[in-house]
């Protein structure tokens, strides 16, 4: 499989860095609308065709394969369908945006505490919502945050924009964030997001490079802080799906796909290039 179209200087100069030194490299990714194709109901998420036999064939060269989701870690895990996944033993997924951390090599999940705002939020939420005129929103409550869907009501561009404010005062009246993301807003702890996941991933595996691929803006974070870390020396590689239509997102990317395929299509040319190499 051909190169893919890079974009950067400083993403070509992050794609030979992985290929000359995979050792050293860490393949991270989201999961909803980057490793997996958006779909209406949240619970029916499933990896895309052939992307986690990708992963697991970078995994037999790379330092490190992780997911990094705003999912909680064992929901991701249950759905992308990864536990035992020949070649995937060594996975790590950061759920909750890093707030947990699974690892495939034992199956055991640790976490930050979550804040007490979350319970009071709960409470609160379903007349926050009736307030809004938008009482049938689908709640996801995902334990440490709960995630507003949009996308199944009858106007889910303008029921997106009637709830931004509500649950903006809601998330900030119990001390939590206000997270916006694909038909979604999402009121989880703050302190976290996929930007501190990363920069912690890289520091515990000593990554001298990473490839990171997203798609909606929860990953911009993660976006911002590889970008900044190439100051400091680390080579790194953006990858953009199109699929949530973040702008900022694929304006900021090195590789630019159109979905979950795309992704896929990537992370195999990525491998074939590290073989190539010997
Ligand atoms: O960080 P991610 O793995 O991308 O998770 C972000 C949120 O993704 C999910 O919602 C999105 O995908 C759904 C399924 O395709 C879709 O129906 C929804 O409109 C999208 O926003 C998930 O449900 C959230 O909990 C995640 O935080």
């Amino acid at each position: 499989m051909s190169t893919p179209v890079l974009a950067t200087t400083a993403g070509r100069e992050g794609w030979e860095a992985i290929v000359a030194d995979p050792a050293g490299a860490v393949i991270a990714s989201d999961f909803d609308g980057t490793l997996s194709p958006l779909v209406e109901d949240p619970s029916r998420s499933r990896a895309a065709d052939g992307a986690l036999d990708a992963l697991a064939r970078l995994a037999r060269s790379v330092g490190q394969v992780a997911i990094v989701t705003g999912r909680p870690a064992l929901v991701a895990t249950e759905l992308s369908g990864v536990t035992g996944h020949a070649g995937l033993g060594q996975l790590v997924v950061l759920g909750h945006y890093g707030l947990e951390r699974w690892e495939a090599a034992t199956g055991a999940v640790t976490s930050d505490p979550v804040p007490a705002g979350v319970a009071v939020a709960r409470e609160q939420l379903p007349a926050v919502l009736a307030a809004a005129g938008w009482a049938d929103a689908f709640v996801e409550d995902k334990e440490s945050s709960l995630a507003v869907h949009t996308r199944r009501l009858a106007d889910p561009a303008g029921a997106l924009e009637a709830l931004r404010q509500p649950l903006t005062e809601l998330a900030e009246s119990v001390e939590l964030r206000l997270e916006p993301g694909n038909l979604v807003l999402e009121l989880r702890p703050p302190g976290i997001d996929k930007g501190v996941a990363i920069r912690r991933l890289v520091e515990s595996t000593g990554a001298r490079s990473v490839l990171y691929a997203g798609d909606d803006l929860g990953d911009l974070a993660a976006f911002r802080a590889l970008s900044e870390a190439r100051a400091d020396g680390l080579f790194a590689v953006l990858v953009a799906a199109r699929s949530s239509g973040a702008a900022e997102l694929v304006e900021a990317a090195d590789i630019v796909v159109d979905d979950s395929a795309g992704v896929v299509t990537v992370l195999t040319a990525l491998s074939d290039a590290i073989a190539a190499r010997g």
